[in-house]
């Protein structure tokens, strides 16, 4: 047990990570230092200020970014599963394959597909997001929604031992938010995957989260950790209406605050810089 962050054994330890973009002495440091341990199987979300380089912390979980200074470790337990899928904001299917084809991708271009198992496995996946009708549409045929639940099955077939999320909900409208979050929370409280989900809201993070981190404006550090204790299976409505889950989004929102007012600060600051 990890005693400053109450956590089993790293899962993922990231130690003194900065990240300079540009020149190493005069280029921009958007990231770090950052120390953070996530254990195995824990939902980790995390919030700060837009620009704070949460989406450069997580692609460095991805592999598709390394830091400038600190390291990285990230714990393999199963080598027949791949290390982490990951879902974006955006939209990110491919519109030449059908939903069933874009479902079984992820499993494919990891080279983990055994037949008629891993077919399972995916009509699992398109019957748990609501998909399974739709199986031989394209994306076009498909609302932002369905596209945003496909991305979902695909990283969820593959099983991975991480899964990264970057803002998956945002462009989604509010109701499919809502929808959303409660079928991502109840699929993952069946499987139990380590999730690092970046988010702008703090009430989407308090409800999915076993933890929450609060990020500092750029360059990015971790200022705060809170355990979320809601119970589980999380119900969406009952939580959102538990004294516990006001507490702790207020509790959150008196930390973060000062950082967005910071983080506009800097933007005013560089834009003013630009400008002489
Ligand atoms: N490849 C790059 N080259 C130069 N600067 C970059 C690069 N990638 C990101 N940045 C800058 O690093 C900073 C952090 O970006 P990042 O996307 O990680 O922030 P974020 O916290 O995810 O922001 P948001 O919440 O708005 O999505 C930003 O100022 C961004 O412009």
């Amino acid at each position: 047990m990890d005693a400053a962050t109450g956590q089993s054994s790293g899962k993922i330890v990231v130690s003194g990570v900065s990240r300079v973009f540009g020149d190493p002495d005069k280029g921009f440091k958007a990231l770090g230092p950052v120390e953070l341990s996530v254990g195995r199987g824990e939902f980790l979300c995390v919030v700060g200020p837009s620009g704070c380089g949460k989406s450069t912390l997580l692609r460095m979980f991805a592999g598709l970014d390394r830091p400038s200074v600190g390291t990285i470790a990230i714990g393999h337990d199963n080598v027949a599963r791949p290390m982490t899928a990951m879902i974006f904001q955006q939209e990110s299917v491919f519109p030449w394959l059908t939903v069933e084809e874009n479902a079984a991708y992820g499993l494919k271009a990891t080279r983990t597909w055994k037949g008629a198992e891993s077919q399972e496995r995916v009509d699992y996946f398109l019957e748990k997001t609501g998909l399974s009708s739709f199986r031989k549409f394209r994306p076009d045929q498909l609302s932002g929604g369905m596209k945003q639940r496909l991305s979902i099955a695909r990283a969820f077939a593959t099983n991975p031992e991480i899964l990264l999320m970057d803002e998956p909900f945002a462009a989604l409208d509010e109701q499919n938010k809502l929808l959303m979050q409660q079928e991502l929370a109840s699929l993952w409280e069946e499987f139990r995957s380590t999730v690092i989900f970046i988010t702008h809201g703090l009430d989407e993070a308090v409800l999915l989260g076993d933890r929450v981190v609060v990020m500092s404006s750029a360059p990015g550090r971790i200022i705060h950790s809170m355990s979320i204790d809601l119970p589980r299976p999380r119900h969406a409505s009952e939580i959102r209406r538990m004294p516990a889950f006001a507490r702790y989004t207020s509790e959150l929102w008196d930390i973060l605050g000062h950082e967005v007012l910071e983080a506009r600060r800097q933007e005013n600051r560089r834009i003013q810089g630009r400008a002489q």
